[in-house]
């Protein structure tokens, strides 16, 4: 099966967002993927759950939503409630990630850990039975239009092993820098699913690449 793929709306026009939103929808996008940055996680500021809410009548994708939130307890009722079908939590962003997940599947939601590039695939191994999803970072989060950085290839093969040996099931995730020269060898390792801002929407035709990344994955 092809891998996946999730446009990050971060590169999206926001003044035209239904119609990026529904462009990558009738292109065969499966998710739509929603960066929500606290200025303090990270150092930019983006959207809150008011976009989740908004675009939840306008698509059937799956809303995909990634908190760069600093203790994001604080706001994952908020999301859920705003209609998230997946919410993503970073292991660096709490002292208390397990709590973080549980409120998260409390509300029906499917639960996804989050970890930087600097951060160790063995940390998440004790909450790994408690998520549907998890998001290796391709880049240090806070900003599109990075280039991937190449060892998350080792990181990525690490985790799908992990997940064989425990007889787990959960999506492999990938964040950063994914375009029609990174997306493969991802996919090889083990990614099953695939965000990718700048590439779908920075420059002409999105359903275009989307349509490449699906080739490329077969
Ligand atoms: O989480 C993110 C940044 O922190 C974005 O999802 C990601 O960077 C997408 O952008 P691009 O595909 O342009 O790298
Ligand atoms: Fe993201």
């Amino acid at each position: 099966m092809s891998i996946k793929v999730a446009p990050s709306i971060l590169s999206a026009d926001y003044v035209n967002l239904q119609r990026d939103v529904e462009l990558v929808e009738k292109a065969g996008a499966e998710y739509v993927h929603i960066d929500v940055m606290d200025g303090m996680f990270v150092p930019s500021i983006s959207y809150g759950a008011a976009w989740v809410k908004a675009l939840k009548p306008v698509t059937n994708m799956v809303l995909d939503v990634h908190l760069m939130v600093v203790n994001p307890e604080r706001y994952i009722n908020e999301f859920a409630d705003a209609g998230s079908d997946i919410i993503g939590v970073h292991y660096e962003a709490t002292p208390h990630i397990h709590r973080a997940l549980q409120m998260i599947k409390a509300k029906g939601v499917k639960a996804e850990v989050v970890i930087n590039p600097g951060t160790a695939v063995e940390l998440i191994k004790p909450v790994l039975h408690m998520v549907d999803q998890v998001l290796i970072m391709t880049v240090n989060p806070g900003f599109g239009g990075q280039k991937f950085l190449p060892e998350s290839i080792d990181k990525i093969k690490q985790l799908a092993a992990i997940k064989a040996e425990m007889g787990l099931d959960f999506d492999i995730e990938i964040d950063g820098g994914v375009n029609g020269d990174t997306v493969k060898a991802a996919y090889d390792a083990g990614a099953t699913v695939a965000v990718a801002g700048s590439y779908v929407y920075d420059k002409v035709d999105p359903a275009a690449k989307i349509a490449a990344m699906k080739e490329l994955t077969k």
